[in-house]
């Protein structure tokens, strides 16, 4: 019997006919609800879908005989990718096809809004030739300011060139030479980039970091007449204080196609003839289509016929070795603790492994990886890119097995810029022990949020941090001391309750005298 493929949003006809080329039965299915689509997904051997469908964990649950989910666009922030690898499916997209038009869209929102053309179009249809009404901006010597300089706000700055703009940037994660390359004038912080751009444009991902990251203290710092793009995500914009500022002059545009209300039109910026609207079409090229469509058709192909997948982006990219797939969680999260000791992704990581787990350092480096880049939503590491993954950021990678496991089964230790984290899975219930962090040794099952502290080892210093805590409602589930041979100051590890805020922890850090102090969240 013929695999089946469903398909719930619309790609091109090229890409359908090379899978019904191939023998597979394809539905094509749109505008599914959430229901419909969680009834009809069980039949079928893989799933094909652009950004409107939500493939959430109860439809992968449903999905009981679906091998593969194909992403025909760049961003899989619909899917729950994380469900799909528990449930072994490979979800693999098409990184760069819509890339060139998300770009183009950018310039052309920037353009549209800096020189009012919606406004000045929808003037003449309504048979007004009014020319003094609008008087717009040249972008030429024009502070640029991207946000976000991946693939997309990379094409932006070189397109942003061509208009003679001076370009800056701010993206934690790109390297100072990827910057260079692109002729961009990489910042530390926002705060130093909103007070000297005249257009701003955002291309970061949308995570729990990156919502509202534009919000009226953000706007507040901007320079009055800014002209603001967001061709990325709805939400990264908050929309009511981008409307406050342009309903009092200080923002003269914006240009959006992502809204935070998606799939709605409702936003409070509808009342602004500056505010240049489109219902997210930065992919909707016939070009960025084909490619999209045509290559996710291959891929998807390709899965069910057990090639090579060249996009995946989970980490079930291949057949793993079991022993070195019990390890993915624990490398992804020493990778994650890694980049939030170091407060930045590290640049140098060496990945040790040694015992049963060791067999597969391919995949404990990706797992790795993807850990260190996951805070920011760049998850989308596998076995297949980890190597191109890291040298866009700037990352040196090593692996190596070694024979002394320490009385552990496997064990897995990491040093990433100076910093070091070991971690072991012992026993049936597969819980990460982390039983070293900065050479300080310990046992400790880390929850969702951590304190970490070093300090000097005297009496009394733990229970100083326990009133802080009790006192702020914030209850230690769990604790362990981690010490060093070679020094007098211990490691604390706190497994707590609830999130403290930084006042919390620079109380607790003050009353013990901590050297380091740090929340970790996994
Ligand atoms: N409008 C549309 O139709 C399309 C929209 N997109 C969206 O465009 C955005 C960019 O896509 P790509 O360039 O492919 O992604 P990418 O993953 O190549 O680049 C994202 C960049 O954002 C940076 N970043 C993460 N958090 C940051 C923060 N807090 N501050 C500054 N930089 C931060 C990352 O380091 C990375 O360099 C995504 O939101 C994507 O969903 C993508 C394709 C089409
Ligand atoms: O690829 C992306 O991230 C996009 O936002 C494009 O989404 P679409 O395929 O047009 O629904």
């Amino acid at each position: 019997m013929a695999m089946k493929i469903l398909v719930t949003d619309k790609i091109v006809d090229e890409g359908i006919d090379i899978l019904k080329g191939k023998g597979y039965e394809v539905d094509e299915r749109f505008g599914l609800s959430p229901n419909e689509l969680l009834e009809c997904v069980g039949a079928y051997d893989a799933l094909i879908v652009r950004s409107a469908t939500q493939v959430t964990r109860e439809v992968i649950e449903a999905a009981t005989n679906c091998k593969i989910i194909g992403r025909a666009g760049v961003t899989c922030d619909n899917i729950d990718v994380d469900a799909a690898s528990e449930h072994g499916i490979l979800v693999c997209n098409v990184p760069t096809s819509n890339i060139v038009s998300a770009a183009e869209h950018t310039m052309a929102l920037m353009l549209s809004a800096a020189r009012e053309i919606p406004a000045a179009d929808a003037a003449m249809h309504a048979g007004k030739f009014s020319r003094d009404r609008f008087m717009g901006h040249e972008l030429y010597e024009k502070t640029l300011a991207i946000f976000g300089l991946g693939r997309i706000g990379g094409l932006v700055a070189e397109r942003a060139h061509a208009f003679g703009m001076r370009v800056v940037g701010f993206d934690p994660y790109c390297s100072a030479a990827r910057a260079s390359q692109l002729g961009v004038t990489l910042f530390d912080s926002m705060d130093e980039v909103l007070p000297i751009a005249d257009f701003i444009t955002v291309h970061v991902p949308r995570t729990d970091g990156t919502y509202h990251m534009f919000a009226a203290e953000q706007f507040a710092q901007m320079k009055d007449g800014v002209v603001i793009v967001n061709t990325a995500r709805g939400g990264v914009i908050d929309e009511k204080a981008l409307s406050d500022f342009m309903a009092a002059g200080r923002v003269f545009a914006c240009g959006i196609d992502m809204l935070e209300a998606e799939p709605s039109a409702e936003t409070p910026l509808a009342e602004f003839d500056r505010a240049v609207l489109t219902p997210h079409l930065g992919a909707n090229t016939l070009e960025a289509q084909m490619r999209a469509g045509v290559n996710i058709a291959r891929y998807v192909a390709n899965g069910l016929e057990g090639l090579v997948v060249p996009t995946v982006v989970n980490m079930v990219s291949k057949e793993v070795d079991e022993a070195a797939a019990a390890y993915i969680p624990a490398c992804q999260m020493c990778g994650s603790v890694l980049t939030q000791l170091a407060r930045e992704v590290p640049k140098a990581l060496s990945i040790v492994a040694s015992g049963s787990c060791a067999g597969d350092m391919q995949v404990l480096s990706a797992a790795t990886l993807s850990g260190m880049l996951s805070r920011e939503g760049q998850a989308s590491v596998s076995t297949e890119n980890a190597d191109a993954s890291a040298r866009r950021h700037g990352i040196k990678m090593e692996a190596q097995q070694a024979s002394d496991s320490r009385g552990y089964d496997s064990i897995v230790s990491m040093e990433a810029d100076g910093l070091e984290i070991s971690a072991t899975v012992p026993g049936a219930h597969r819980e990460v022990h982390v039983v070293s962090i900065l050479g300080y040794r310990l046992d400790v099952v880390p929850g969702d949020h951590a304190l970490i502290f070093t300090y000097a080892d005297e009496p009394g210093q733990v229970g100083r941090m326990g009133t802080i805590l009790g006192e702020e409602g914030i209850n230690i589930s769990t604790m362990a001391i981690g010490k060093r041979a070679d020094c007098r100051e211990v490691l604390v590890f706190l497994n707590v309750e609830s999130e403290p805020s930084s006042e919390v922890i620079e109380r607790v850090a003050q009353a013990i005298d901590a050297t380091n102090s740090w929340a970790i969240r996994l």
